[in-house]
């Protein structure tokens, strides 16, 4: 039998043993109302906000959040609707097709994979299956990794690609202003990697037994997400809040190394993803992450004697590396001088 959850899910009226988490470590709130002070700013750049305006609203969704949503912000509609009607088709997909992209080889660039990032090393497993693209840019140097199925695959996420890319740009320069930095501060090395997750959490028979995408913070620099059912939580003032789905919306996640870059004034936020009794709910995210060899510190001009330095520098790959022994482990992190962070 197939150990994709999209698999074997809808044989099943129970959540195997496997699967059901302890008490204690069990999501809880599982419905937690979406809070609606989460900034949602209108990008139109014509007819739509003053443009201090939106740079207010990105500083305090930012700062208050870690989180906040865009709308008209440039990506066609139409090219958000067919990338996610095609990741449905993908996980609905006969065990037989999906089994020819399944690996647990975390170095290959393109793979599907169930659970955390290692099925067999989850001492719990997640109700969740997900694919990976390490790496979006140069689209020519990587496509050729990524499925031929379902039809019309490469090109519908290689079309998304380039304009998630687009947009990151714009979002990047505009935290710049808030932020009191150079323009351009974040373009070529600081944003260098583009990574696109696709988390598909089918129904599940008992979603307060299980977690979808657990507690975390992101290590990156900055994650744009896709979303069209409710399921995306932050941890906000002591409870879970939901973030709620907006058609056609991004959800922009100040990430791990925005928040040393910023010296603490931008928070990355905790988050999770809880799933739904009955529909499935597919996120398409996309992680920013600066070259690895990049030295992560906090910008100069950030820094003061009213505003001492909070983070020492770090390689980009420290924050990466330290993230997946701690999702190997599911312990906290250990390094001192990186953000502390998860449960
Ligand atoms: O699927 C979601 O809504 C959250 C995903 C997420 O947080 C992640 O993949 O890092
Ligand atoms: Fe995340």
């Amino acid at each position: 039998m197939s150990i994709l959850v999209s698999s074997w899910s809808k044989n099943v009226q129970s959540v195997p043993e496997n699967y059901v988490f302890p008490e204690g470590r069990r999501p809880g709130d599982i419905t937690a109302p979406v809070c609606n002070n989460i900034p949602v700013i209108d990008l139109a750049q014509e007819g739509g906000l003053d443009h201090d305006e939106m740079i207010h609203q990105i500083m305090r969704g930012s700062k208050d959040f870690g989180l906040f949503q865009v709308i008209n912000h440039g990506v066609p509609e139409e090219l958000m609707d067919d990338t996610m009607s095609l990741f449905k088709e993908f996980f609905d997909m006969p065990a037989e097709d999906k089994a020819a992209y399944y690996s647990e080889d975390m170095s290959k660039s393109f793979r599907l994979y169930t659970s955390g990032m290692n099925y067999l090393k989850d001492q719990v497993n997640s109700w969740k299956d997900s694919v990976i693209h390490q790496s979006c840019h140069p689209l020519d140097d990587n496509i050729q990794s990524w499925p031929e199925k379902p039809r019309r695959y490469r090109e519908v996420v290689g079309a998304y690609s380039v304009e998630v890319k687009k947009l990151t740009a714009r979002i990047l320069d505009m935290i710049c202003e808030g932020l009191g930095i150079e323009l351009g501060y974040f373009g070529d090395e600081l944003s260098e990697k583009h990574a696109l997750v696709v988390n598909h959490l089918p129904p599940c028979p008992d979603p307060s037994l299980v977690q979808g995408v657990r507690r975390h913070t992101d290590p990156n620099l900055l994650t744009l997400l896709q979303q069209e059912v409710y399921g995306l939580q932050i941890f906000h003032e002591g409870k879970w809040v939901g973030v709620e789905p907006i058609p056609h919306a991004f959800v922009i996640n100040i990430s791990d190394q925005l928040q040393t870059i910023s010296n603490g004034k931008l928070k990355s936020p905790q988050h999770r993803a809880v799933t739904n009794a009955n529909i499935a709910r597919t996120s398409l995210v996309t992680f920013i992450t600066p070259s690895f060899e990049s030295i992560i510190e906090p910008a100069k001009v950030l820094v003061s004697e009213s505003d001492p330095q909070l983070f020492k520098p770090s390689p980009c790959m420290k924050y990466i590396s330290s993230y997946i022994a701690m999702v190997d482990n599911r312990k906290g992190r250990e390094d001192p001088e990186l953000p502390k962070l998860c449960d």
